[in-house]
């Protein structure tokens, strides 16, 4: 085959989606992901992730998005799915407030699992559905301060804010990302060997799937 794919890629981000069941996680990756949106999106069993590659700051970056479903009994090992994660979008449903009275929970899981300094944004999906909101704009954005978190309304359907739900996070990545190869340059050698090693790729955690450099190869036992 072809290798196609010989795109420069500076850094990859791997983001994690979360929420109750049906809230829209989903549809906001795939129209994150492809510009598509379905009405009849099925439950999401065990987890996918896609990707986009955008620019930030002139560099090339990978966003891996991961997606699993919201549901208990389809959800994946938690420890795997939030390995190596750099950046997670909370999501409810403006319409259903049980979706938002539940964000503490996940924001608990996101605690108890993924690296502390993870880039949180909470989002409020289906904002095109403004005459059934159940949840207030000011009460979200008040639970978002208090808890230090980005905050955004979106509408996957109406393609509203998902684009920027996304730049945000991978732009606060990137900017943490960039403070710390920069603090790392000038006290050279001090830090974390594994992830200040002067290489750019900065989430290769063992759950993802970086295609192997070809150079990189091999070796056999
Ligand atoms: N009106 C409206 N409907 C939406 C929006 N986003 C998603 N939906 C609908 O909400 C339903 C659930 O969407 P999903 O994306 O499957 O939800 P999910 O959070 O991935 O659900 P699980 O996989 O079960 O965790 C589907 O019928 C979608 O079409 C939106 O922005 N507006």
């Amino acid at each position: 085959m072809g290798s196609g794919g010989d795109q420069k890629i500076d850094y990859v981000f791997k983001v994690v989606l979360i929420g109750d069941s049906a809230v829209g996680k989903s549809q906001i990756l795939a129209r994150f992901a492809r510009n598509e949106f379905s009405l009849d999106s099925k439950s999401t069993i065990g987890v996918e992730f896609q990707t986009r590659t955008l620019i930030i700051d002139h560099k090339s970056v990978k966003a891996q998005i991961w997606d699993t479903a919201g549901q208990e009994r389809y959800r994946a090992v938690t420890s795997a799915y939030y390995r190596g994660a750099v950046g997670a979008m909370l999501v409810y449903d403006i319409t259903k407030r049980q979706t938002f009275d539940h964000i503490p929970r996940w924001l608990e899981e996101l605690r108890n699992h993924a690296d502390k300094n993870i880039v949180i944004i909470l989002i409020g999906n289906k904002s095109d559905l403004e005459n059934l909101r159940d949840v207030p704009t000011e009460d979200a954005k008040e639970f978002a301060e208090k808890e230090g978190l980005f905050f955004l309304e979106t509408s996957a359907l109406e393609a509203t804010n998902v684009e920027t739900a996304f730049t945000t996070v991978l732009t606060e990545i990137y900017n943490i990302v960039n403070k710390k190869n920069l603090a790392a340059d000038e006290s050279q050698g001090n830090g974390n060997p594994a992830s200040l090693s002067g290489k750019k790729i900065i989430v290769p955690g063992p759950a993802q799937e970086i295609p192997a450099k070809k150079n990189m190869c091999c070796q056999t036992s």
